[in-house]
C-alpha cells in the first residue's frame, strides 16, 4: 500500500506514529536523524514523514535529498511559521504535534495519492508520442485545434499537448494567463478528455458573484442560516458531483470562501453556509487566473496552503501577441463563426490590410478583443470586405507597417481614423474611462461592487475588467465588507 521512512527523535512518537502507519496497512522503516535516514536510499519510499527539528540537520534537509519523495513535515503548533517555511521549501505538507491519528492517516493517503497521480501525469507529459492524435490538423498540416481552440503556433502545439496529457489524470490544474486568453477554453478541453466527460463542468467566474453571496453559491446553504435564506440550497460544488468545477479569477475568491475550498480540496467534504455536518464530494478542481497568485500570497491575500493544493500541476496560455499569425487563422475562425450566426451571406472576408494591422496590433484584451472586434466589423462592414477602421482599434496599440504608408487613404490606417471621427471615438472612449475612474475611486469605500455597478450601467464582470484594465485593485476587505453589509 505504501513505504514511508519515520524521522523522528522521541521514540514515543517515533513507535506511536510506527503502530498508527502499520495498523493501516503501511510498510514503515524509522530513523532518528537525517544522517541515519540517508542510509537509505530514499527515493524508494513512496513517503517520509520527517519532524522539523532533529539533532544535527533540520527535516527539510531531507526535501532535496529525497528529490522524488514527498516530504511530510511534523511541527509543534509553536513553529507553526517554519512549517510554513517548509512548505516553501517544498515540503509537501505539514502536520502540528501533537497530531489528531484520523488527520495524519488521512494526509497521508492523500499526499501518497496526489503523488502517485503527479508522477503518471508526469511520465504522460514526457512521452511526446502519447496522444497526440486527437489534435485536429487539416490536410496541410498548418492548421490545428483542440476542442474550440484554435491556432497552430509552437506554443498552442505544446499547450495542446500538455492539456491532452493532464486531462486523463485526476488532477487539480491550475491554469495561468491574461484576460481573453482561453483560460476557460482550455478548461472545457481538459473536461472535455477526462473520464468525467459524460458528467457535469460548472464553470463559475469568482470575480463576477458578489463577495457576500459567493460562500452560499459555491458551497450551498441551509435553510435560516442568513437573511433570505428561505430554504436549504445545494452549491455549485456539489452541483458539480462526479464532475469537474472550473473556478475562473480564483485569485478573488474571499479568505472565507477559500478556507471553505482548501477543505473540498483536502478531505473531499463540503460544509454548507449555516451546515454543522459535512458532505462528501467527488469533484476535480480545474481553477483559472490571470494574477501572479504566488505575489497574492506574500501579500497575505491568498492562502499559501490553498495555493500549494492548486499547483498540482500548472499550465499556461500565451498572449495572442506572442502568437504571429495564429491571429489570422483565429480571426478567420471567427468570420465564418459570427457570420453564420448572424445569418450574414456577403461573403465577409478580411481585407489584406486589416490582416497587416491585426498581425501587428498589441491585442492587451488577447482573443476576447478580437471576438469583439469582428464582431464590430462584420456589423459594419457593408461591402462584405473589412478594413482595418471596421475593426476599431485602439490607434496606440498598432504601429502603421512601411508597406501601408505610401498605399492608398482607404488602406491608410492613420489617415483613416483622422478623417472619420475615430480619434474623436478615442477622445470619448478616454474621458468615459476618466469619469470610471473618478467615479469608482470616490465611490469604492461606501459602495459595494454591486452597487457601484448598478450606478455605472455595468455589469458587475465588467466592472471587475475595468479594474483590472485601469489598475484600480478593489479595495482591501474591512472596507468592502462595511460597503456590503449595507
Ligand atoms: N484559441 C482560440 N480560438 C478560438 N477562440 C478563442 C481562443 N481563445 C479564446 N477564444 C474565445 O475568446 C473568448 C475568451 O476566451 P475565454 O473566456 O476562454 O478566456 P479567459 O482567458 O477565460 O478570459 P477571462 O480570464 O477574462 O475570463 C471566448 O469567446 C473564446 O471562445
Amino acid at each position: 500500500m505504501g513505504n514511508i521512512l519515520i524521522v523522528e527523535d522521541e521514540s514515543i512518537i517515533r513507535s506511536a506514529l510506527k503502530r498508527l502507519l502499520e495498523r493501516n496497512g503501511y510498510k514503515v522503516t524509522e530513523a532518528e536523524s537525517v544522517t541515519e535516514a540517508s542510509q537509505n536510499d530514499l527515493n524508494n519510499f513512496d513517503l517520509i514523514i520527517s519532524d522539523l527539528r532533529l539533532p544535527g540537520a533540520p527535516g527539510t534537509d531531507l526535501i532535496t535529498a529525497a528529490s522524488e519523495t514527498p516530504v511530510l513535515i511534523m511541527t509543534s503548533y509553536a513553529s507553526m511559521r517554519s512549517a510554513v517555511d517548509a512548505m516553501k521549501m517544498g515540503a509537501v505538507d505539514y502536520i502540528a504535534k501533537p497530531f489528531d491519528h484520523e488527520d495524519m492517516i488521512r494526509t497521508v493517503r492523500r499526499v501518497i495519492d496526489d503523488h502517485q497521480n503527479r508522477s503518471k501525469t508526469e511520465a504522460q507529459i514526457s512521452n511526446p508520442d502519447a496522444l497526440a492524435d486527437d489534435i485536429y490538423t487539416d490536410e496541410s498540416g498548418d492548421r490545428a485545434a483542440l476542442g474550440d481552440l484554435v491556432g497552430s503556433c509552437q506554443p498552442m502545439q505544446t499547450l495542446y499537448r500538455r492539456l491532452l496529457r493532464v486531462s486523463p489524470a485526476d488532477v487539480t490544474v491550475l491554469i495561468q494567463g491574461e484576460s481573453g486568453t482561453g483560460k476557460e477554453l482550455a478548461a472545457r478541453a481538459i473536461h472535455q478528455h477526462s473520464p468525467r466527460r459524460d458528467n457535469p463542468l460548472i464553470c463559475v467566474n469568482c470575480a463576477a458573484i458578489p463577495e457576500s453571496l459567493i460562500e452560499s453559491e459555491l458551497f450551498g446553504h441551509e435553510k435560516g442560516s442568513f437573511t433570505g435564506a428561505t430554504a436549504a440550497r445545494q452549491g455549485l460544488v456539489e452541483a458539480a458531483e462526479s464532475g469537474t468545477l472550473f473556478l475562473d479569477e480564483i485569485g478573488e475568491l474571499p479568505m472565507e470562501a477559500q478556507a471553505r475550498l482548501l477543505r473540498v480540496l483536502q478531505e473531499n467534504e463540503v460544509r454548507r453556509v449555516g451546515s454543522v455536518h459535512a458532505r462528501k464530494v467527488d469533484v476535480r478542481l480545474i481553477a483559472a487566473t490571470h494574477r501572479n497568485l504566488k505575489k497574492l500570497v506574500k501579500e497575505g491575500r491568498f492562502r499559501e496552503d490553498l495555493y500549494y493544493r492548486l499547483q498540482v500541476i500548472e499550465i499556461a496560455l500565451p498572449p495572442l501577441r506572442e502568437r504571429g499569425k495564429d491571429v489570422l487563422e483565429i480571426a478567420e475562425h471567427l468570420v465564418s463563426k459570427h457570420s453564420r450566426r448572424l445569418k450574414l451571406d456577403n461573403n465577409a472576408r478580411l481585407s489584406k490590410e486589416a490582416k497587416e494591422v491585426m498581425v501587428r496590433y498589441d491585442w492587451p484584451g488577447n482573443v476576447r478583443e478580437l471576438e469583439n472586434a469582428i464582431q464590430r466589423a462584420l456589423i459594419l462592414a457593408d461591402t462584405g470586405e473589412i478594413f482595418s477602421e471596421d475593426l476599431g482599434l485602439a490607434q496606440d496599440d498598432w504601429s502603421v507597417p512601411e508597406t501601408l504608408a505610401s498605399s492608398e487613404p482607404v488602406t491608410e490606417p492613420t489617415a483613416n481614423n483622422a478623417d472619420t471621427g475615430s480619434s474623436a471615438e478615442t477622445q470619448e472612449e478616454l474621458s468615459l474611462e476618466d469619469y470610471f475612474q473618478h467615479f469608482v475611486v470616490e465611490h469604492q469605500d461606501n459602495m459595494s461592487e454591486t452597487e457601484l455597478a448598478q450606478k455605472l450601467g455595468i455589469s458587475r464582470k465588467c466592472l471587475w475588467e475595468r479594474r483590472q484594465r485601469l489598475g484600480i485593485p478593489r479595495p482591501k476587505k474591512g472596507a468592502s465588507n462595511a460597503a456590503a453589509a449595507r
